[in-house]
């Protein structure tokens, strides 16, 4: 793993040490070293400039998303991929440009739509036929027009855990095309009067290692818009190859350099358009994990310690599935140091236990630590993407915050939740007699 020490062992991130941050902040902290983000950032745009390819690289902001997070993608000169109202509202508030933004979602609901069409946002990836139907009738009635691509499903498993593979037939996301769906749909959007039909995406999943999945999703891509040229006289615009990229979580995990992956895309986006003859489309990408996933760590403070004599010791920090589900959810694994120890010579393997009431809230199962002592500083590595994205309030823990750190500089960009916040949407139960009281939950 990659990761600075100064001399006295202390762990060190964006030239501040950890134990600073934690003394300053209180634990669990996440914290991202934001040199790096923007150097993960510039890895995929400055691969499309030097091969002269006209591309965008949406951050897919369900990774991580927050204003100061969107400012800086928006300073990297990203695009950016929003699933929801949420995260259309924050992408508003850290003023990223609409044009750039792209819409996502299996089921964006009427209140999406006509957000996303009201503020005039660059695309909208359509993902069904009742979707179509929605737009249709927003478009009318707003008089507007807007940019899509049609989301289809290429039938690529790429090797990855289950429940982050996309790109399969048996997916909730997307048109298939081997059933003739994406066609169906394509034929609806094809001469519509307001959606404006730019070209296909595919994502295939996520944490991918390899670049062949991403080749064989081109290919198919590519074949089908062949044939919609031949047959229907259509030539895309845009061809959006999602996300995926992946990162290094642990030693065993061997990424590719982010250039790599785009590298391969544009050789095989290259090679597709000669063959064929087809105008070569802009690329699009969806990179999330890629950008921030490394960029992350997460300091905890270290409570008790249970020693199970041969069996195993765990050591309980003052966090767990509640700033970080991955390990409950996918079987994640994360390494981690002692941050104020990190050359000591290794003792033993730890177990690291959140302190939620649920005994699957393990966020390491073995991890070779030095001598481990009550209020030692643990960080965790690798926890950028979906970790504070992902936080929840179970057991009424109150949410972590979050800090950025650049060139030794350290700034609160999420506050850490207050508990006068955690109950702000609880009302009180007032028992009636006789009339009833009515308070309305929409929105
Ligand atoms: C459509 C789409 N694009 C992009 C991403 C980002 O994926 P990752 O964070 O693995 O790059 C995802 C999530 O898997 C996705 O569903
Ligand atoms: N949230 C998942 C990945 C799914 C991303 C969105 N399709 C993760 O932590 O790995």
């Amino acid at each position: 793993m990659n990761y600075e020490v100064n001399e006295g062992g202390q762990l060190m991130i964006g030239g501040v040490s950890a134990k600073n941050l934690a003394d300053h902040y209180g634990t669990p902290l996440y914290v991202y070293d934001v040199g790096q983000i923007r150097s993960n950032a510039r890895a995929f745009i400055e691969t499309f400039k030097k091969h002269n390819v006209p591309a965008q690289v949406a951050y897919a902001s369900k990774a991580f998303s927050s204003i100061a997070m969107l400012q800086v993608a928006h300073q990297e000169g990203l695009s950016l991929d929003v699933v929801s109202r949420g995260e259309l509202h924050t992408a508003l508030e850290a003023g990223f440009p609409v044009e750039k933004i792209h819409m996502h979602g299996n089921n964006k609901s009427i209140s999406e739509l006509e957000m996303a069409v009201k503020h005039h946002i660059g695309c909208i990836v359509v993902d069904n036929f009742y979707e179509i139907e929605l737009l249709d009738a927003i478009l009318e009635e707003r008089t507007s027009e807007i940019d899509v691509l049609l989301r289809v499903t290429p039938g690529i498993e790429a090797h990855t855990h289950d429940y982050i593979l996309t790109g399969q037939e048996d997916s909730k996301f997307g048109f298939d095309l081997s059933s003739g769906q994406a066609e169906e749909a394509f034929l609806k959007v094809l001469d519509h009067p307001r959606i404006k039909m730019k070209g296909l995406h595919c994502h295939i999943g996520s944490q991918i290692f390899e670049t062949s999945g991403f080749e064989m999703a081109t290919r198919k891509l590519f074949s089908t818009l062949e044939d919609w040229r031949d047959r229907f006289d259509f030539t895309a615009e845009v061809v959006n190859l999602g996300g995926g990229f992946g990162i290094q979580y642990t030693k065993e995990d061997d990424p590719l350099d982010l250039d790599q992956y785009a590298h391969a895309l544009i050789k095989e986006i290259k090679t597709l358009s000669e063959q064929s003859n087809y105008p070569l489309p802009e690329i699009w990408i969806e990179p999330g994990r890629a950008i921030v996933g490394e960029a992350g760590v997460t300091l905890y403070t270290v409570g008790s310690i249970k020693e199970i004599p041969g069996v195993r010791t765990y050591i309980s920090v003052d966090g767990g599935m509640t700033d970080n589900i991955r390990p409950a959810l996918y079987q994640a694994r994360y390494e981690a140091v002692l941050a104020d120890k990190v050359n000591d010579p290794k003792e033993k393997k730890y177990s690291v236990a959140g302190k939620c009431c649920e005994s699957g809230d393990m966020l390491i199962w073995d991890v070779e630590l030095p001598k481990v002592e009550h209020e030692d500083l643990l960080a965790v590595f690798s926890t950028g993407a979906y970790g504070y994205a992902m936080a929840n309030n179970y057991n009424r823990f109150q949410k972590a915050a979050v800090v950025f750190v650049e060139n030794g500089h350290h700034q609160l960009v999420v506050r850490r939740e207050t508990f006068q916040e955690m109950t702000r949407h609880d009302l009180s139960y007032e028992q009636q007699r006789g009339e009833t009281k009515h308070e309305t939950s929409n929105n």
